[in-house]
């Protein structure tokens, strides 16, 4: 990932899904978080949040938060959502991925893949009866598609690749890179699949097509990692959700519908209820129809209690800690109280690759305080830290640059 990019997740599934539903609930959410100025982006692009521990707590301040929020003690730090639209299945044998599709793809960091696990709408999306369609089919095939859509930009040049290796003494690594740099996947992830095949890389021409394909499915895991978010839990089988899950890991049982409900009622001033939380308060009982409430013990009787939560907060925070092996950082400009130039308290919250060290921190912050970096300070400690150290999560760390 880049210095001082957003975390981006695509949000992919077929047609009827409940894609836009999950959409909705992870942007729109009106709790204080909405207030943040770039909530919506665009039509398809959405602010969502990954929940993290404010260091405030522990070190006794109140925090004055800019680029994220706190809610209660929990930081709300924010990443990108995008509604990738088109996916049709079986497409890239035709006419390949939609243009539009494959550049939001390239542009993601992780997938999460929203599938209708009632087996109530089949390949296409078009609703069948009840449990007809094996929703596991639908995951092999957006595997599949991604897959071999990498394949394909290897496959048609493969001649050149084997060229440039075994008569030119070119690395194997550097062309094969070379093919991916403009759809944004990174050396390092390629040399982690090529690793992995233990595929002979100095001689690609005894490679057969089967080998190809499988250097393009580690490379589709190493960059583009996929949560499955096995929606509609509410009138899904246990045995479609454990067909899934055993398919598939991470899955993360959903229902998005409910999260919007609960969002709204949360709205409408019927509900305390915080988006992630496994349980809500009713306010004042009397204001709410025999109707609702039934409502909203279906979902907690059905959902929360079942699932711990409705899993739409779960998916992004699974997709983000355990697919993207983020942590949380918290830079500081002042060490002693905490704060940056403004006064402002524990003001930021970044994201950053797990094994990250301070360095990465400063390129995150700033291009700037990089170039100019000198050391860094560990600030709950006060003591000056070792340039490989790498950072843990709830870190407050002080760059000091002569910038
Ligand atoms: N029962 C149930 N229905 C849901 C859930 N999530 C979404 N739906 C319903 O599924 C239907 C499709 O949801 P959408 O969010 O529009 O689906 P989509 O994947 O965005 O579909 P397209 O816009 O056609 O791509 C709607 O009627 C939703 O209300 C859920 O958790 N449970």
């Amino acid at each position: 990932m880049e210095a001082g990019k957003v975390t981006l997740i695509g949000l992919v599934g077929k047609p009827n899904a409940g894609k836009s539903t999950f959409f909705k609930a992870s942007t729109s959410s009106d709790v204080e978080i909405a207030n943040y100025p770039f909530t919506t982006i665009g039509s398809n692009r959405g602010v969502a949040f990954i929940r993290d521990e404010c260091p405030h707590k522990e070190l006794d301040v109140k925090c004055d938060p800019n680029n994220s929020r706190c809610i209660n003690g929990t930081r709300f730090v924010p990443v990108q959502l995008i509604d990738v639209a088109g996916l049709v299945p079986g497409a890239y044998k035709g006419k390949g991925l939609g243009n539009e599709f494959l550049d939001q793809l390239r542009q993601a960091d992780a997938l999460i893949h929203v599938v209708d696990a009632s087996g109530s709408t089949d390949l296409k999306g078009n609703p069948v009866e009840s449990d007809e369609h094996d929703p596991t089919e639908d995951i092999g095939f957006l595997e599949n598609e991604i897959k071999m859509w990498l394949y394909g930009i290897l496959n048609e040049k493969w001649g050149s690749i084997v060229k440039k290796v075994e008569n030119e003494n070119n690395k194997l690594l550097d062309e094969i890179s070379n093919k991916y740099t403009g759809i944004g996947i990174k050396k390092r992830s390629i040399k982690l699949s090529l690793n992995k095949t233990q595929l002979d890389q100095e001689k690609p021409s005894k490679w057969n097509k089967s080998d190809i394909v499988e250097v393009a499915e580690e490379i589709r895991k190493q960059s583009k990692p996929i949560l499955i978010s096995a929606n509609k839990v509410d009138i899904s089988s246990e045995e479609n959700i454990k067909k899934i899950t055993k398919k598939h890991q991470p899955t993360v049982p959903t229902g998005a519908k409910a999260e919007l409900i609960l969002q709204k009622a949360e709205k409408k001033g019927y509900i305390n209820y915080v988006p992630g939380e496994s349980s809500f308060e009713i306010i004042e009982p009397s204001k709410i129809t025999e109707e609702q409430k039934k409502g909203l013990d279906f979902i907690k009787e059905n959902i929360l209690d079942k699932y711990d939560g409705t899993g739409v907060q779960k998916s992004l925070e699974k997709t983000v800690r355990d697919l993207l092996n983020m942590i949380v950082v918290y830079p500081v400009e002042d060490e002693s109280d905490y704060t940056n130039k403004q006064g402002e308290t524990l003001p930021d919250a970044y994201l950053l690759k797990k094994g990250s060290t301070p360095k990465d921190l400063a390129r995150k912050i700033h291009s700037e305080i990089a170039d100019k970096y000198l050391y860094a300070k560990d600030a709950k400690s006060g003591r000056r830290i070792s340039d490989d150290t790498e950072l843990k999560n709830g870190d407050v760390i002080k760059i000091v640059s002569s910038a």
